[in-house]
Order: C-alpha cells, then structure tokens, then sequence
C-alpha cells in the first residue's frame, strides 16, 4: 500500500520552451497520463512577480467589506461571481470554509466583474492581464497533450478561445479564512474532496499556505472510488500546479487521469493563517464535442458535460444538504443561498 508522500507530483520545468518544446511535451504526457497532477516551473509567463501582483489583487479584494463583494453574487447560469462559504461538496455535505469570485475574460465589461475602482484601481487590468497570460501557458499545455493523443497540435486550443461569446474558461480567486481568531466548525474541511469537470486546472498557491492533498486511486471519470492516501502537493509560489479535469479524462478515453483533491485544515501547531490560491478553470466553449479519438464514450457537449457532471455529483445526498444547511449556523447574506453553489468547473 503507498503512504502518505511515497507519490512524487513531476516537476516539469518549461525553460526554454522554443528549444526543448519536444521534451517538454514527453514529459508532460507522461505526467497526465501515469499521475494526473503536475506542476509546471520557469514558465516565461506568468512570471512569479506577476503571480504575486495576482494575488495582492486578490487578498484587496476578499478584505473589502462584503456589502461591496455581495454586489458580484454568484450566478449559476454563468459560472460567476463571488460566494462565501456557499459551495457544499456532496464528498461532505458541508460547506467549504472558502470564499471565491469567478471570472470570465468575455464578460470582463459586464456586471459580473466587480466594479472596485476605488478600492483596488488596478483590479481590472491586473486580473485580465493575468488571465491573457495563463491562457497562453495553458495552451501550450493543451498542444502537448493533443500532441500525446495523437491529435492534431492545434485541436483543443481550437476550442479554448476565452474571446469567445460562448467561452466557458473561468478564472477563481480563493480565500480560506484564518483559523486563529475562528475556529474551523467540527467535521468542516477548507475545501472537500472533489475532482475539477473542467479540462485543465491550472492552480497558483503561495510559499509557506499548503492543504492542497491530491488522492491517486480513482479508476474512471464516472467512478468515485476513492482511496484514503493523501498525498501534499506543496505550496510555492512561481510554479503551476496542474490537474486534469473530468472533460479531459473522458475525452482522452480516460487515458489521462482526474484525480480527487481537497484542502486540508490546518493542523495544530501549524500555521493557521489564511490561504489564498488562484484556480484558472480551462473549459471548451459550449458547443465544442467531447469524444476521444476511441469513441469510448458517446459525444457531448462541453455545455451538457458539464450540466450532466453536476447533475452526477449533486443529485445524491440533496436532502441531507438542504438539512446541513436549515441546521447551519452560518449566516448568509441575504442574496446568497446555500447549497445553490454547483460551480461548473469544480
Ligand atoms: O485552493 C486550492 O488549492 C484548490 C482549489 C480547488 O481545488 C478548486 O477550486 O477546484
Ligand atoms: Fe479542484
């Protein structure tokens, strides 16, 4: 039986991408498809300033009131805006000890980004800016697992353009709250076990803020055997930690793997600062057709895939979630209702 750490997440450096382009790709394939988790290190772009200037933007933005925040609420429809502690896992019935605004590039005029010109000027143009450059870095990641499937180079970046008016890529900033002045509810986790619908996260996390565990073990994307050996996936700042998402797996004929994940809670004698991460959700516009070159599932939508994921994930245990919510001690603002968080990438 593996224990915990005995599984090494590769590390993949993207130096010199024009020269080494070919390596790269090999070592990328071979990640997604023996592993499933990677982290990718010495992209061009985003660089580690620019990540911390991301997640500067961020921790202004979750410090603001929430009467200013809950003019951004989450809406279902669209896979955006901002939640607190709304998304319950069906892993656990519970909510996440979370809070997270979504993004999309295409609507970053319309009222679902936040308008917080007073409170952080550079909120716009810094969050675009950065979602430009990790659509970039993961489209290089995407033509080097089209390229492993024997797929053209160029076939899922095709279907990712975040220009798009059907584009579904969505980028989600993370706050899980500190733990030394509120004590996380019993048998409450930051986030719970879940793999990601989406086709590729890419995920930031900042030195010395770890809790992201990733679980080897699942068999097929519409399997939730689940094994209980945690692996950590540690904490730095500058690298990409990324994972295959459900949409891939099946799209690959579950040649590439999607594997459970969650944030830990912080233990005791551990630090019980806040964590921050940024989740960059690549999704395929609407209309694009997930169905692997093996055909071993029937076609589908990117849109239905999605809408079937959450149907799968959530259709069991609603009673027991709208009971865990009338028994919450929580109090919501009044715009925001429990349990409607079925966030379409995760
Ligand atoms: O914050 C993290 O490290 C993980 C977030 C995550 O898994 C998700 O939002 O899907
Ligand atoms: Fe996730």
């Amino acid at each position: 039986m593996p224990t915990e750490n005995s599984r090494q997440i590769p590390r993949i450096s993207l130096h010199d991408w024009d020269n080494r382009k070919n390596e790269i790709q090999k070592e990328i394939m071979n990640a997604a498809e023996n592993v499933g988790f990677f982290i990718i290190k010495d992209q061009d772009s985003p660089s580690k300033a620019d990540i911390e200037e991301a997640f500067r933007i961020s921790e202004s933005f979750f410090r603001l009131p929430e009467d200013v925040k809950s003019r951004t609420p989450f809406i279902r429809e669209q896979n955006t805006g901002w939640e607190k502690r709304a998304q319950i896992r069906p892993s656990t019935n519970l909510p996440d000890q979370k809070e997270s605004i979504q993004l999309q590039y295409h609507r970053r005029y319309d009222p679902t980004w936040p308008v917080v010109d007073d409170h952080i000027p550079d909120f716009h143009k810094t969050i675009s800016g950065f979602i430009e450059k990790t659509q970039t870095v993961s489209m290089r990641i995407l033509s080097c697992l089209a390229i492993g499937l024997g797929l053209e180079e160029d076939y899922f970046t095709k279907i990712h353009d975040i220009r798009s008016n059907e584009a579904m890529t969505t980028l989600r900033l993370l706050h899980y709250h500190e733990n030394e002045t509120r004590a996380i509810p019993d048998g409450h986790i930051r986030a719970g076990a879940h793999t990601d619908y989406d086709f590729l996260t890419l995920l930031f996390q900042r030195t010395g803020e770890d809790g992201l565990e990733v679980c080897p073990g699942r068999e097929c994307y519409t399997s939730f055997g689940m094994s209980d050996v945690w692996t950590p996936v540690k904490a730095n700042t500058g690298e990409i930690v990324c994972n295959i998402g459900d949409m891939l797996m099946s799209l690959s004929d579950d040649r590439l793997k999607s594997l459970f994940h969650r944030v830990r809670n912080p233990r005791t004698g551990e630090s019980q600062k806040a964590r921050h991460s940024i989740a960059f959700f690549n999704q395929p516009i609407r209309s694009a057709v997930i169905q692997g070159p093996l055909k071993k599932y029937p076609p589908i939508t990117a849109r239905d895939f999605i809408l079937d994921a959450a149907r799968r994930n959530y259709a069991q245990g609603e009673k027991e979630r709208e009971d865990a919510i009338k028994s919450s001690k929580f109090q919501y603002p009044d715009n925001i209702r429990p349990g409607i968080i079925v966030s379409a990438n995760a």
